[in-house]
């Protein structure tokens, strides 16, 4: 009798860490102009000045992370063979999920010395956590420079920003040099910025803007290279792969995972080459992976009230106004063991939040005199998916 791998004889992967996101590429393609920007906005730090604050926008994939530390490394190597420069520091925070103190507080933990004991958890304030961050930059000396990764998540980015690239001209530091760079795939977080702080942290702004189908091929092309076993992908899957992803968002994360899933379904039905139908296929993949992403970046609330929606909709009483689901998500709060939010108001601006957002459908009612004008929801996506990222949630979490 056969062994349950037996089948499985042939890999079409040469290197398939290539084509996953912890993958950092040696080379980044089609951003040299954004590289250039970065070069001039970074281009202080070679002559020993303070560095130019920067902030990079643009949405999700398009490369602003992948950039930015080729350009902390680049730099990095640049730094030891210039003799106007001081010693370089990077530090990279993401505000994702965290509050301000909690992001202060775990850069001050990275530069304590060794032996320090690490900025306590409870009874010190934000003010504190800054005041030591200061004392640890000046300790160390040189030029630091501060990625803010996801900076649109913190509630309170103006302290931040407001704050951080002052302190040397409030006499906080008096050795130290500090630049910072904020990264946010929302636009708008420009406009929630106090003006005091758009002055200062806008010395330059670097927008990343969609892939083009031919941009994603150049980017696939060059990973396809490394990732694969020679002759086992078609190139038009290559391209098939980028033209979706173009039709898309122009996301080149969603066209890399395209490829790879495309091709781990070759590999797991042993049919090679990869072509155009297995991409195909993984578009439905992908897709549902990203839903489940979505679901996961929601608040523990808004996730009660779309596992709430979906309860009802299995249950065939939907569309529901939004005091019947407020009720289906006090069972649901209550059976993770969470208080409910309490007002029926707080429903109604997170339902309409995840209208907005795409998760739900809304439906208008206008009973006339009697029974007045409301609205019904229903889920704009499979509920089973809803439960079955809800349970993986809650496995973890609770
Ligand atoms: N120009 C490029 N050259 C090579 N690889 C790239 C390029 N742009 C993006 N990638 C790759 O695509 C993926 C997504 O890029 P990255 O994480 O930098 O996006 P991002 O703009 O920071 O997105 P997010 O806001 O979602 O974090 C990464 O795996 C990255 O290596």
């Amino acid at each position: 009798m056969g062994g349950p791998f037996d089948d499985l004889t042939e890999t079409v992967f040469a290197d398939k860490t290539v084509l996953t996101e912890s993958y950092q590429p040696e080379t980044i393609l089609e951003r040299d102009e954004e590289i250039e920007a970065y070069s001039h906005a970074l281009q202080d730090v070679l002559f020993g000045r303070t560095p130019e604050n920067i902030f990079v926008y643009g949405k999700a994939g398009l490369g602003k992370t992948a950039v930015t530390k080729y350009m902390l490394e680049e730099l990095r190597e640049e730094v030891p063979t210039r003799e106007s420069a001081d010693n370089l520091h990077t530090h990279t925070a993401n505000c994702n999920g965290r509050t301000l103190f909690m992001v202060v507080r775990n850069l001050v933990n990275r530069l304590l010395p060794d032996h320090a004991s690490p900025f306590p958890e409870r009874g010190l304030g934000t003010g504190d956590a800054f005041d030591e961050l200061y004392r640890q930059f000046d300790r160390i000396g040189g030029t630091h420079l501060v990625v803010f990764d996801e900076i649109d998540h913190l509630e309170d980015a103006n302290t931040l920003l407001y704050e951080l690239p002052r302190a040397r001209a409030n006499g906080h530091i008096t050795d130290a040099k500090v630049g910072v760079i904020g990264i946010s795939n929302d636009y708008t977080f420009r406009q929630t910025l106090s003006p005091k702080v758009k002055d200062t942290l806008m010395e330059t702004e670097i927008s990343f803007s969609p892939y083009d189908a031919a941009e994603l091929r150049t980017i696939l092309d060059h990973r396809a290279d490394h990732a694969f076993v020679d002759g086992v992908c078609d190139t038009s899957a290559i391209a098939k792969a980028a033209a979706l992803a173009a039709q898309d968002m122009g996301n080149a994360r969603q066209a890399l995972d395209l490829l790879r899933v495309g091709a781990e379904l070759a590999e797991q039905n042993g049919e090679t080459p990869v072509t155009d139908a297995h991409i195909e296929t993984a578009r439905e993949r992908v897709q549902r992976g990203r839903v489940t992403n979505k679901i996961r970046d929601q608040t523990e609330h808004a996730q009660y009230i779309l596992e709430a929606i979906a309860n009802l909709q299995t249950s065939g009483e939907v569309p529901a106004r939004s005091k019947e689901i407020q009720r289906t998500y006090e069972q649901v709060a209550d059976s993770h063991a969470a208080s409910p939010l309490s007002t029926l108001k707080s429903i109604q601006d997170h339902l309409s939040d995840l209208h907005m957002l795409g998760f739900l459908r809304r439906h208008e009612q206008n009973k006339g005199l009697s029974g007045g004008q409301y609205y019904e929801y229903e889920l704009d996506l499979d509920p089973a998916l809803v439960l079955e990222t809800r349970t993986e949630i809650a496995k973890h979490t609770e």
